[in-house]
């Protein structure tokens, strides 16, 4: 039974920041919030979690692996180096939405994003060492088939972008509404999605409704594993098995 660990991390006090004493140059705060991204996707990733810049002032990270001392030493070091601070919620649970709604109650309960006295709050609990397990977390990577000769070698860029964020928001809300899960753009004509313990029938289901609704054709790779690196990487095998044997979906314990 999956056991996901969420973490949410919101930037502090960030919207009253970004036009303080008056509004910031757009590309400065791009710069810096992909930076912030890239310290906490390499933080997190050093201890076999993934994050996701979602909004980039909210982001998302499975962080099964990661302690709470290990959170706190996320938000010395970005307090130390930038000029804003990290609240983070930290909660867990079967399904990854209910994991994520209880983090976010956590740091809503210690006060709104814009609140200038909440700062670098920690809240929520992991898991506890002696109850992790093999199978804690399940990811699914899903893509556009044949994104590059479909779309990338025939549209203009941003026609191969509308294509490609159609897919993804039909997918999101479809795996949010029906299957629990948290469905992740993270680049190209990739999807990474946070379930709970779903079965090669929900991705089948998934994937046909996705193509009936807007005509993008996706096929997926999932994995099992302790951390989402382990059932991301996992996922990865699975998707080259879609690729190789023309398959819509591979379950990495089912094809080993
Ligand atoms: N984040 C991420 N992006 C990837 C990954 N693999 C491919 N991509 C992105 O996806 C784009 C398209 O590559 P592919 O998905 O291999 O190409 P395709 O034309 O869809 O071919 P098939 O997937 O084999 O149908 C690349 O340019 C990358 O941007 C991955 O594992 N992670």
């Amino acid at each position: 039974m999956t056991n996901t660990q969420v973490t949410l991390v919101q930037i502090d006090n960030y919207g009253p920041w970004t036009v303080t004493p008056e509004p910031r140059r757009e590309a400065d705060l791009q710069t810096m919030q992909s930076r912030l991204f890239a310290e906490i996707s390499q933080f997190v990733g050093n201890r076999g979690g993934y994050a996701f810049f979602t909004r980039f002032d909210n982001m998302i990270a499975v962080t099964n692996g990661c302690s709470l001392e290990d959170h706190a030493l996320l938000q010395e070091s970005i307090g130390n180096r930038y000029p804003v601070t990290l609240s983070l919620g930290v909660a867990t649970g079967t399904s990854p939405v209910q994991a994520l709604s209880d983090a976010t109650a956590r740091l809503q309960e210690a006060g709104s994003a814009q609140d200038e006295t909440r700062r670098e709050c920690l809240e929520g609990r992991g898991i506890e060492d002696g109850y992790r397990a093999d199978d804690d977390v399940q990811i699914a990577h899903f893509d556009v088939v044949n994104a590059t000769g479909n779309y990338t070698d025939e549209l203009n860029a941003f026609d191969t972008f509308i294509e490609i964020e159609q897919g993804y928001a039909e997918l999101m809300r479809h795996m949010r509404y029906t299957h629990d899960s948290l469905s992740f753009f993270v680049g190209g004509d990739n999807v990474i999605v946070v379930c709970p313990d779903l079965e090669a029938a929900d991705y089948e289901e998934a994937t046909a409704h996705v193509e009936d609704a807007v005509d993008v054709e996706m096929q997926v790779g999932v994995g099992r594993g302790a951390s989402a690196h382990e059932a991301g990487f996992a996922a990865k095998h699975a998707l080259e098995t879609c690729r190789a044997d023309g398959t819509r979906v591979e379950l990495e314990w089912e094809t080993a």
